[in-house]
């Protein structure tokens, strides 16, 4: 039997990084993929697919430039399904090519196959062509993500009704769209089409999108949304679904509204992709999403040589904050120290525009009673803002009035996903207001909008006090 120090079961953001650190503490290490390549939901139908669609759809349509030359400008007056493909193709072989590059140079074997377990200790691996392999493992890291969540009044079709996997393989761009559900995934795609022209819908049942998200700025990116027309529509459950003799979808809702569109994207969150891991053989249980459940600081399972990381434990369920899962799990099962995950990370939401955000948002700060103050930049305040055309953007900062630190920065507008590390850096680091008066930032950049919201905030606080 195959004798293993450390089996990764999935090759998504957390496994990959598991594997390798685990290597490279010297052991022997084995990563199973059912997938025909490794990578993950994040490179095949997640994070990078999509991250690429965004950017062919802002490249091609000249998005970034109508500020100056208005809504009707375009780079190339067609685009059709095949150029947005042709990209995303590249860029997914790249992103294995350094994947396997990465497993072989770090010695990681891999096996392809569905795995299963036999006991806490033994795998099973059903390879394509049906032959069963058994892995003998110390420990186990269960990096199998998840899988969109398909419910069964959906008439999904894989061609007008679709869920976030099956949206990569469209054939034609579709005229009309309605989204459901006003998750990331949903808003981030349904912004991505409207850049493309089609007139979308969003329908989701509560009565506020990206809830998690500080209210300013989920109130200016939906500003920004209406608009360019797109309709969100909150507080309404879809009934029922539909495919009209002409090939069109009929959307009903629970109030008796319906409305028809060239496609439906169903992408109201995703599942475990726990039920074929045959769980009771080795004494652990899924809840009802699918989800494992973790010690928070190590990702180690009930079962002590079992460990879990990634989208398969819940939130945040994201490609960047897995990775750091899979590495700290990895440590821990072969008896290396580990680091706890950091109190704040940063969210990234790939929607056009652009949110970022990282730390308290306002709301969060008045439920705890912290005096606050905030600051805001306009995009449109920055000489760089004036050079790319931009007339949206919004940096907004929240500081303590008692310990005058960051607690929050919030960020809608171009380049908001990486502006924000700025923001995430001082607040990890416990840094204050002072940092941003009292520092020079390259002029123009948009990172200047750091700047002018910390001196809007600093101007109302009042200076420090010296002792
Ligand atoms: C449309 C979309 C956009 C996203 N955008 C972003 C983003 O911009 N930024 C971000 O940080 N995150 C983003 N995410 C989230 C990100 O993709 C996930 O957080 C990340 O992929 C989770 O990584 P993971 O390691 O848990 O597993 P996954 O990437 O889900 O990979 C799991 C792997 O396990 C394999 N597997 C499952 N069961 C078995 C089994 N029994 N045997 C063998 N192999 C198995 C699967 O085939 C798969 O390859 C996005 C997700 C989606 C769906
Ligand atoms: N940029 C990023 O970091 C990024 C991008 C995409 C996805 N992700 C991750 O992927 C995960 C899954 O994203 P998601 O958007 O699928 O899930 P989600 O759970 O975040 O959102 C699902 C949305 O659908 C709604 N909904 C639930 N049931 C519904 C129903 N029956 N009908 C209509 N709407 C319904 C919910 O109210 C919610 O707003 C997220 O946790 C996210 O962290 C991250």
């Amino acid at each position: 039997m195959n004798q293993y120090d450390f089996v990764v079961v999935g090759s998504g953001p957390a496994g990959r990084r598991a594997a390798i650190q685990a290597a490279k503490l010297g052991k022997k290490v084995l990563v199973i993929e059912k997938g025909t390549r490794v990578g993950g939901v994040s490179v095949h139908t997640g994070t990078i697919p999509s991250k690429t669609l965004r950017e062919t759809a802002l490249n091609l349509t000249g998005w970034r430039e109508r500020g100056f030359y208005g809504r009707s400008y375009r780079v190339k007056q067609e685009i059709n399904a095949d150029d947005l493909r042709r990209r995303l193709l590249i860029t997914l072989d790249h992103e294995v090519d350094v994947l396997e590059h990465q497993f072989a140079r770090n010695r990681v074997s891999q096996l392809r196959g569905a795995a299963r377990f036999i006991d806490p200790h033994t795998l099973e691996v059903e390879k394509d062509d049906g032959e069963l392999i058994r892995v003998h493992a110390g420990a186990v890291l269960l990096a199998v993500g998840t899988k969109p969540y398909r419910p069964a009044h959906i008439p999904f079709d894989g061609e007008a009704v679709l869920d976030s996997d099956e949206i990569l393989e469209i054939k034609e761009v579709p005229r009309s769209m309605v989204v459901i559900g006003a998750g990331v995934i949903g808003i981030e795609y349904a912004t991505i089409f409207s850049a493309l022209d089609t007139a979308v819908t969003v329908i989701e049942p509560r009565d506020t999108m990206l809830d998690f998200l500080d209210k300013e700025i989920v109130e200016d990116f939906a500003y920004q949304l209406r608009d360019r027309n797109m309709k969100l529509v909150f507080g309404q459950t879809v009934e029922k679904v539909e495919k009209e003799p002409t090939g069109k979808c009929r959307v009903t809702l629970q109030n008796g509204r319906s409305m028809i569109a060239e496609m439906v994207l169903f992408a109201a969150g995703r599942v475990g992709a726990t039920d074929s891991l045959n769980l009771e053989a080795c004494g652990l249980e899924a809840d009802n999403r699918g989800r494992l459940k973790v010690n928070p600081d190590t990702f180690q399972t009930s079962v002590s040589n079992i460990y879990a990381a990634g989208d398969v434990v819940g939130f945040p369920s994201l490609a960047s904050t897995s990775m750091e899962q899979g590495r700290i799990a990895a440590r821990h099962a072969v008896g290396a120290p580990a680091h706890e995950p950091p109190q704040y990370f940063p969210y990234g939401i790939y929607a056009v525009p652009e949110i970022s955000t990282c730390g308290l948002t306002e709301e969060e700060v008045q439920q705890r009673g912290i005096p606050y103050e905030c600051g805001v930049a306009h995009f449109r305040e920055t000489s760089r803002g004036h050079i790319m055309g931009l007339d949206s953007g919004l940096l907004k900062m929240i500081f303590s009035l008692k310990t005058r630190r960051l607690l929050g920065v919030h960020i809608v507008g171009e380049g908001a996903t990486e502006l924000v590390h700025i923001g995430q850096a001082v607040l990890n680091l416990k840094g204050t207001v002072e940092y941003f008066v009292e520092n020079t930032f390259n002029y123009p950049t948009l990172a200047e909008a750091y700047k002018i919201a910390g001196l809007d905030a600093w101007n109302r606080m009042g200076e420090l006090k010296k002792e």
